[in-house]
């Protein structure tokens, strides 16, 4: 067995608690590579609906992974992720995303194209990945796990907040089955399915500021980094 030396931090949970507001604050504070999972998956289901993929056509799913190239390119205050060298950091946050992104990721050969990359950028670099199964199957051997959760409202509230600011059209009643329907099927599915890892530390923030959720992770890699 090799040792690994970089530290690689894991961060899982349910849709819109905070993973990825988190986890970027993380990275910035520690200079770690924030990696953000779900807009792997988001970009993939991007291009499954533009190109008119079958997710039932085993074939069409494999030949479409193979023509998928997703890239994070830093570009100063964030990280862009292109699909295909196009720009579509913003696009895989609308609503039409979300409403099909859990059922392209319960795809075992999407998975698998997926956590192999995920693997790969977390090699060697220290990083602070977010997701749903980071803890579980990416990296069980992590530094640090952290499991986040929050009350549904809060997290409906949230994401109303978010989307509605940046001019989307959406209903609070839209956002609130969204969670609930992307939660359920990333919860129940057969592969890698959303769990607290054995190791992880519950964060639950639903009452917790953005400062306080920092801090909250900081120490706790403050304590981690001493008994590496
Ligand atoms: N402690 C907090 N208090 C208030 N708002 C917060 C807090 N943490 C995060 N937010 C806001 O909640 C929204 C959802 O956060 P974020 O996108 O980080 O969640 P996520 O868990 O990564 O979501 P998803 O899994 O759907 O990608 C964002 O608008 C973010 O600014
Ligand atoms: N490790 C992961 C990350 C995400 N997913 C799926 O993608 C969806 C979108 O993720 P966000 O973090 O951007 O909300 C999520 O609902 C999951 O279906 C995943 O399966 N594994």
């Amino acid at each position: 067995m090799t040792t690994r030396h970089n530290f690689i931090i894991a961060i899982d949970g349910f849709s819109s608690c905070g993973k990825s507001t988190v986890a970027k604050a993380l990275a910035k504070k520690l200079k770690f590579v924030f990696i953000d999972s779900g807009a792997m998956y988001r970009a993939v289901t991007l291009y499954f609906i533009r190109e008119g993929i079958d997710v039932e056509d085993d074939a069409a799913v494999a030949q479409a992974l193979e023509n998928i190239h997703i890239d994070f390119i830093p570009n100063l205050e964030k990280t862009e992720i292109h699909l295909n060298d196009e720009d579509i950091s913003d696009e895989i946050r609308q609503m039409y995303i979300s409403d099909k992104v859990s059922e392209v990721s319960t795809i075992k050969a999407v998975r698998q194209a997926m956590v192999a990359q995920q693997q790969k950028l977390g090699r060697r670099r220290n990083i602070v990945m977010d997701g749903r199964d980071i803890g579980t199957t990416v990296f069980p051997d992590a530094d640090m796990k952290i499991f986040m959760t929050a009350d549904p409202q809060v997290r409906a509230n949230r994401r109303y907040l978010e989307l509605t600011n940046k001019g989307e059209q959406v209903t609070m009643d839209e956002i609130v089955k969204n969670l609930a329907h992307r939660d359920h099927i990333d919860s129940t599915r057969e592969e890698s399915p959303l769990r607290k890892a054995d190791d992880a530390i519950i964060l639950n923030n639903s009452y917790m500021t953005q400062e306080d959720q920092l801090k909250f992770v900081i120490e706790e890699y403050t304590k981690r980094r001493a008994s590496k």
